[in-house]
């Protein structure tokens, strides 16, 4: 492994979170730096007056001052030098602990940094290929700390087992067998060429580990967009009531399906404002549409188009995202051919009673994730590896393509 060298800011004292974004039964915050001793015995209560040294552990409780109300840590030194000192808090695990613990040692001067800064990757890409390696190991590694589930974490873990690498040397060995070879040279470019398009595409889901998928939720009002949410969530997120305009605001709700985290947009009914409120929530609605990974269109029967509003909307983007549409209040068909007319068909639900909402979910994840194939396959992980690998499933030709898999011969890492 290439040596990752520490870019250690001597005049500052730094903490950072070191678990990840998902839940977890205890969190670790780090602080480091010339002040990280002094900074931590402002708010480290513990009965022992003898002196901490690296390999012990000190129970204790964490309050700013004497008279709040003290939360229970374990302190773990982890160096004493030159460079100043190093510990790890750890505390309980909710997402409260850790963060009153970072508030206050930054309200002592500490400065708040993202794990990944703590070390610089000092890499320089080359023709060694241990080089490259170590570089997409690094890059995932920066990674994983912020997957908020084991889905997303165990595809990075894969690309930090070498997932990614392993695939670039295996076609650069089958490259190199087949060199002196012309027709089989020829057809083996082809194959790998394709083969790179689909880890470009799964670099569409791969640069998207760390936050959660936006699916935005649209339509007429009154279709059942707000009971879709609250069926898709399984609570009461959003008030729903027989009454056009019950949404006014963008609504947000988190939500994991199948290990995937999604952020389910509510919005406001598109039609034609009455009035500033209305005008305003609708706008809102369309800057949701606009930002969206993924549309869901609801209607219901008798009122099958989304509207002009949202043509428009949709007109103005570059890139219009995948859209499933949706005809909620199934139970209110009249015939069968009322729901037959939109081609494709759409996914019809009766959200009180949670109908079509699995097929809904399935329809979602097919979208957002399908570009994901086996477990153990290469994904690209941020938008420098992705532009990578579409620069090699660009090359024209079998040279150029064993020279643009050399990493150091890519644009994006040069
Ligand atoms: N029959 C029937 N009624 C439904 C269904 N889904 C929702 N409703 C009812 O339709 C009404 C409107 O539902 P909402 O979820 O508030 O609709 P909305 O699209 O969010 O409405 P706005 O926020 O006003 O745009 C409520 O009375 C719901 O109980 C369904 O599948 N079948
Ligand atoms: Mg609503």
């Amino acid at each position: 492994m290439n040596e990752i060298t520490t870019n250690r800011n001597q005049s500052s004292t730094r903490c950072c979170k070191l678990t990840g974004a998902g839940r977890s039964a205890i969190a670790v915050v780090m602080i480091e730096g010339p002040e990280a001793t002094t900074l931590l015995h402002r708010c480290f209560r513990t009965q022992h007056t003898r002196p901490i040294t690296i390999g012990e552990v000190r129970y204790g409780t964490w309050s700013k001052t004497d008279q709040a109300a003290g939360e229970s840590v374990v302190l773990v030194p982890l160096r004493h030098d030159g460079d100043g000192d190093r510990f790890e808090i750890h505390s309980h695990g909710g997402a409260a602990a850790a963060q009153r613990i970072l508030d206050d040692l930054q309200s002592f001067g500490a400065v708040l940094v993202d794990p990944s800064e703590l070390q610089t990757l000092d890499f320089r890409p080359s023709d060694d290929s241990q080089e490259d390696e170590d570089l997409l190991v690094a890059e995932a590694l920066t990674v994983l700390p912020k997957c908020v589930t084991t889905k997303t974490a165990a595809i990075v873990l894969d690309q930090i087992r070498g997932a990614f690498c392993n695939w670039r040397d295996t076609q650069l060995q089958r490259l190199s067998d087949a060199a002196s070879d012309e027709t089989n040279a020829d057809e083996l470019y082809r194959t790998i060429v394709d083969q790179a398009r689909l880890v470009v595409d799964a670099g569409t889901v791969g640069v998207r580990l760390t936050r959660p998928f936006d699916v935005v939720l649209c339509g007429p009002p009154n279709v059942g967009k707000s009971s879709l949410i609250n069926a898709l969530v399984g609570y009461d997120r959003s008030i729903t009531m027989d009454v056009a305009g019950t949404t006014r605001d963008v609504l947000d709700a988190e939500t994991v399906f199948n290990g995937w985290p999604i952020r389910l947009r509510d919005t406001a009914g598109l039609h034609r404002a009455a009035n500033e409120i209305e005008r305003l929530g609708i706008e809102r609605a369309l800057d949701a549409v606009r930002q969206a990974d993924l549309l869901i269109v609801v209607s219901q029967p008798g009122t099958p188009r989304p509207g002009e509003l949202f043509d428009q909307a949709i007109d103005q983007l570059a890139t219009i995202p995948p859209i499933i549409r949706v005809l909620n209040k199934a139970d209110l068909i009249a015939d069968q051919t009322e729901a037959e007319i939109t081609d494709p068909k759409p996914i019809e639900t009766i959200a009180p009673e949670g109908l079509g909402v699995d097929d809904l979910i399935q329809t979602v994840l097919d979208h957002l994730t399908g570009a994901l194939t086996a477990p153990g396959t290469p994904v690209p992980l941020n938008t420098r590896q992705r532009d990578w690998i579409r620069y090699v499933a660009a090359a024209g030709d079998f040279q150029q393509l064993r020279q643009r898999l050399t990493m150091s011969q890519s644009p994006s890492f040069s």
